[in-house]
């Protein structure tokens, strides 16, 4: 970290995790829209202080009781195959972080969103609104009941369509360590032309963003499980977007 003369700023030298190669660059030009959206300035060190680090925290009387099963949400249940999406949140040390809310969004079925800018020909599901979040327990486990998501075209490249995916956020301690990612599905075959799975360039940190199928868990006639941890630090950590309002 260097100070910048004029400004008296501290400045971190280039992008943020350019030097970690888990986690995307903020720049990746085959993912088109990181072309205008990356800064072209450095970033300014923001130190987390006593006002960055504590205030309101989302506490479990703000959930409603239905928050984390994206089924029961409306009157009827959401057509596509059932699911249950349950991990825990680790720090880099492999300890259980407890009480931090999880949040997801995701497309139906036939992977729309229900959302003002998705307006491709795929319907959208009366029964669905694709948006759940949960707080980990004491052992820094979570679980969502939803629907596997569909597929869908986003005009990135010539026939481009984005794998599955489910988008998580999780807080840390406060609201301002917010971290994004995605969570994908095994043996996806849409994975090898999708410019945002592949921003994560190596090999072992894709995979850490790609969920495991838990035969374990999957409940008789009722739903399939998948298992996806996520790590927030260190050298097994789960690769992290930056954070803005994408789907
Ligand atoms: O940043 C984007 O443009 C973008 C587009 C489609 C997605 O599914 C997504 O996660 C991000």
């Amino acid at each position: 970290m260097t100070q910048d003369t004029t400004t008296g700023k501290l400045v971190l030298p280039g992008y943020r995790r350019d030097d970690v190669e888990a986690h995307p660059p903020l720049l990746s030009p085959g993912y088109k829209s990181t072309v205008s959206r990356a800064p072209r300035q450095p970033l300014t060190y923001l130190p987390q202080r006593l006002t960055e680090i504590t205030g309101p925290l989302l506490g479990a009387g703000r959930l409603g009781e239905l928050d984390h099963d994206l089924t029961r949400q409306h009157d009827g249940e959401p057509l596509g195959q059932r699911i249950i999406v349950h991990g825990r949140v680790l720090d880099g040390d492999g300890r259980a972080v407890p009480h931090t809310l999880v949040e997801i969004w995701q497309a139906n079925a036939a992977g729309r969103y229900r959302h003002t800018l998705d307006n491709w020909p795929a319907p959208l599901d009366p029964n669905f609104t694709g948006i759940g979040r949960a707080l980990t327990d004491a052992q820094g486990r979570y679980e969502f009941v939803t629907v596997q998501p569909g597929a869908y075209p986003w005009r990135n490249h010539d026939n481009a369509w984005r794998p599955a995916h489910i988008h998580f956020s999780l807080f840390g301690r406060a609201f301002t360590q917010r971290l994004v990612t995605q969570m994908y599905f095994p043996g996806d075959p849409l994975f090898s032309q999708d410019p945002i799975f592949n921003s994560v360039r190596d090999e072992q940190a894709r995979q850490r963003m790609v969920a495991r199928y838990d035969h374990a868990t999957t409940r008789p006639e009722w739903a399939l499980a998948y298992e996806f941890d996520i790590v927030l630090r260190g050298r097994d950590a789960t690769p992290f977007e930056d954070e803005d309002d994408d789907e």
